[in-house]
């Protein structure tokens, strides 16, 4: 969901540097073949990820939910020459259709891509990472967060998607929505952890950018 109107919508993305023509085609091809293609990062969000990662320069970046792989090469632009990113998805019909992109960038060889579920698979990776994005399952945002804040070194960025997630945040909530409790519950999660210090940017669908004490 887009919060701007769209002329103003429109303005922000006419003044932010333009998708490379791979991401572009990416983007395209998400839309035309693949289902839920709204998943994607987008234009302005993938501009900001990568903005955050040559800022941070980081090493080791952690992606939960890697959908067609448009935020996993957009975060990889900031990597260091021995950086490394993994990204780890539960759909394995996804994934030959995001290496056959990242195969066609820089970056190919620097992501490494994990088949499996999210909450299984991160508790056995032992490495310390300067950026987390989690933009996988909201009903497991605030396992995520318990999972890799250990992982993450001090002054490192979390970066968590969707959390205003539609704008259901500020509305009464229906008893069985599970997924915006779940929104609800990280937020608060966050806001009230005293190891970090956190901004809600409303960008997109909004975006929470935490920062490791
Ligand atoms: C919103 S999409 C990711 C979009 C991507 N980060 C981007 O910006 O282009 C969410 C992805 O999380 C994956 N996912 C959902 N639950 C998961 C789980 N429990 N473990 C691993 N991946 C999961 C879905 O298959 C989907 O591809």
């Amino acid at each position: 969901m887009e919060f701007l109107p769209p002329e103003l919508s429109a303005y922000a993305d006419a003044h932010t540097t333009p998708e490379s023509e791979l991401l572009k085609r990416l983007n395209r091809n998400t839309h035309a073949h693949m289902l839920r293609p709204r998943m994607l990062s987008g234009h302005m969000q993938g501009r900001l990820l990568a903005m955050i990662s040559h800022m941070l320069r980081p090493r080791r970046i952690l992606e939960i939910g890697t959908y067609t792989g448009y935020s996993a090469l957009c975060l990889a632009e900031g990597l260091t020459d021995d950086g490394r990113l993994i990204t780890i998805d539960n759909n394995e019909e996804l994934e030959d259709f995001a290496r056959s992109y990242w195969n066609e960038s820089p970056y190919g060889d620097r992501i490494d891509f994990r088949l499996g579920n999210a909450p299984d698979l991160i508790p056995d990776i032992d490495e310390v990472f300067d950026l987390v994005f989690i933009d996988a399952d909201k009903q497991n945002y605030a396992l995520y967060y318990d999972l890799v804040l250990d992982k993450v070194r001090p002054g490192g960025i979390l970066l968590a998607d969707n959390v205003l997630w539609s704008g259901k945040v500020v509305e009464p909530v229906k008893p069985s929505d599970k997924d915006t409790k779940a929104v609800l519950a990280f937020n608060e999660k966050v806001q009230h952890d005293p190891r970090v210090d956190n901004i809600l940017l409303p960008i997109r669908d909004g975006l929470l950018m935490i920062r490791k004490r």
